[in-house]
């Protein structure tokens, strides 16, 4: 790949994951797994920006027991596909004292953004704890947690579109994408 590859020739050198139509059928199975869980909870539900943008966009409306709304912005990627230190642009609301929280992320890659977000959220008095993730990346060392509920699994390739980034391009792609190996 090029130093400077055009969002075009990065399309060209890439490869569909997975079909919009396999993503709905995940995330509808996931609404139904969550609602199981959580229904009875009025959980806090917080997307994590911007990744997840899309991910929540499709699961929140299929969540049919009353909830509320939030989100969170931390990252640790920037437009590189090699993550660091996490940098908050919003950090978990202050206000979770006795409550069940689910934070959505689109994919749980190293799992160091899922671990810092739950560290916080429950300093902030928060009861419970759940994460669920559109995408659980295998990788060949141990995570600092497991999602509550994953939806598809994917080897460890950096992957985008469906709200994620790949050098802070195509987030608006509508489905999964990797680079051609
Ligand atoms: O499990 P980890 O290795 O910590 O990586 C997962 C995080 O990385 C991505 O965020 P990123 O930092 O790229 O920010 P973005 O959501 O704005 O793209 C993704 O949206 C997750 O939040
Ligand atoms: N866009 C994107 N962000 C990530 N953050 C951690 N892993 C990934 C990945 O594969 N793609």
């Amino acid at each position: 790949m090029a130093e400077n590859p055009t969002p075009q020739h990065i399309l060209e050198q890439s490869e569909q994951l997975c079909t919009a139509q396999e993503l709905a059928g995940i995330i509808g199975k996931m609404a139904q797994d969550i609602a199981k869980t959580l229904s009875d909870q009025c959980p806090v539900v917080l997307c994590v920006m911007n990744g997840a943008v899309i991910f929540t966009g499709h699961l929140l409306p299929q969540l049919n027991f009353p909830l509320h709304f939030s989100y969170v912005h931390g990252t640790r990627y920037h437009e590189t596909t090699q993550g660091g230190e996490l940098d908050w642009k919003v950090a978990p609301p202050d206000d979770l004292k006795d409550r069940v929280v689910l934070v959505l992320d689109d994919v749980l890659d190293e799992g160091w953004t899922l671990a810092a977000i739950r560290e916080r959220v429950m300093k902030n008095g928060a009861r419970a704890f759940y994460s669920a993730v559109l995408v659980d990346k295998v990788i060949a060392r141990d995570k600092p947690l497991q999602a509550d509920f994953a939806g598809i699994t994917l080897p460890d390739r950096y992957i985008f579109g469906f709200g994620m980034d790949i050098h802070g391009m195509w987030r608006n792609l509508p489905t999964i994408y990797a680079l051609k190996q």
